[in-house]
């Protein structure tokens, strides 16, 4: 018998058959050819919290559905935050389910490639950041950070690169109230066309509230929440996107999801999901 490699997390044969017709096909085609198939996934409290404030790292689930939240890391090209979630958390964004790359597998086989959402690049990662630690030990890609500076600092860039990550800048038109609010077409787009098959998204607050507007729900393929059995109470992170209205001004509900299934995960359960549109 081999010995178990270090950090690595298990998640059993019997667990991944539910999953199967949630993920991206295993032949790397994509329901649209421009585009990766798209997936939402994240980890909410009772009261639909992603985090206890903003700026602060929460766990929320348990053992098993972290080991699910991996498992759908080594099934997916890349794994997409958006700039608050890095700098509250200093994530890893790396798979560690025994058998990828660096936990007893190959290279770097089945690590995603991490991306960063920072359109005014706010996120001040350097060589001590979990990302490039990990990229150091083999044991996870380096980032691609998306944004709209059009000459990221010199130090920077050769940062970026000298770990095998890269600045994507993006065109945007500049909104009358100075946000450079990035168009998901246009960012799913670019990541197909940087070789992506495979994408998700795991935050946090207002990156999910974003996707959820009714101009971009048509992008998202499956929605895969886990739910921890706790309320974080007032003043977390909150998924909870805008509201819609009828033709008469009458409230609707923001959005629903249909195919529905449901499992359960040691203490947490795990919904997914498409989006009805
Ligand atoms: N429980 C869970 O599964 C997760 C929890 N989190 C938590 O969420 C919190 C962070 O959430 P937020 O503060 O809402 O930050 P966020 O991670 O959603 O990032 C928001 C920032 O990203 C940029 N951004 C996102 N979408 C953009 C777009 N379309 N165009 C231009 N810029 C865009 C903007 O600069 C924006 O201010 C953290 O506390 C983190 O721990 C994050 C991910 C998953
Ligand atoms: N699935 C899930 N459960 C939780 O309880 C979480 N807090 C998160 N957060 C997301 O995972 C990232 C951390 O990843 P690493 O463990 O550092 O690789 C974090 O940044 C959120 O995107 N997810």
């Amino acid at each position: 018998m081999s010995a178990p490699v270090r950090d690595a997390l298990e998640f059993p044969e019997s667990d991944r058959v539910f999953l199967e017709p949630q993920l991206p096909p295993r032949d790397g085609s994509t329901p649209r050819p421009d585009m990766p198939f798209t997936t939402l996934t994240f980890a909410t409290s009772l009261d639909s919290s992603l985090a206890l404030s903003p700026g602060t790292r929460t766990a929320l689930s348990g053992p098993q559905s972290k080991a699910m939240t991996h498992y759908l890391r080594s099934r997916h090209d890349g794994i997409l935050i958006g700039v608050g979630t890095a700098l509250a958390d200093d994530p890893g964004l790396n798979c560690r389910i025994a058998g990828v790359g660096g936990y007893g597998g190959e290279g770097l086989d089945s690590q995603p490639r991490p991306i960063v959402i920072d359109p005014s690049l706010r996120w001040d990662c350097s060589d001590d950041s979990k990302l490039f630690q990990l990229c150091r030990e083999g044991r996870g890609r380096a980032p691609w950070i998306v944004t709209t500076v059009h000459e990221p600092p010199t130090e920077k860039d050769a940062l970026l690169k000298r770990y095998g990550g890269q600045f994507i800048s993006l065109d945007i038109p500049t909104s009358e109230s100075g946000n450079h609010q990035i168009d998901w077409n246009q960012l799913l787009v670019t990541l197909r066309s940087n070789g992506l098959r495979s994408v998700m998204i795991e935050g946090g607050g207002h990156v999910i509230n974003s996707l959820l507007e009714p101009s971009y729900m048509g992008l998202i393929d499956r929605v895969i929440v886990t739910i921890a059995p706790t309320w974080l109470g007032q003043g977390g992170v909150v998924v909870s996107p805008a509201r819609r209205f009828d033709g008469e001004g009458n409230p609707m509900s923001a959005a629903r999801l249909k195919n529905v299934q449901w499992y359960p995960f040691g203490e947490d359960v795990v919904l997914c999901g498409q989006v009805n549109v």
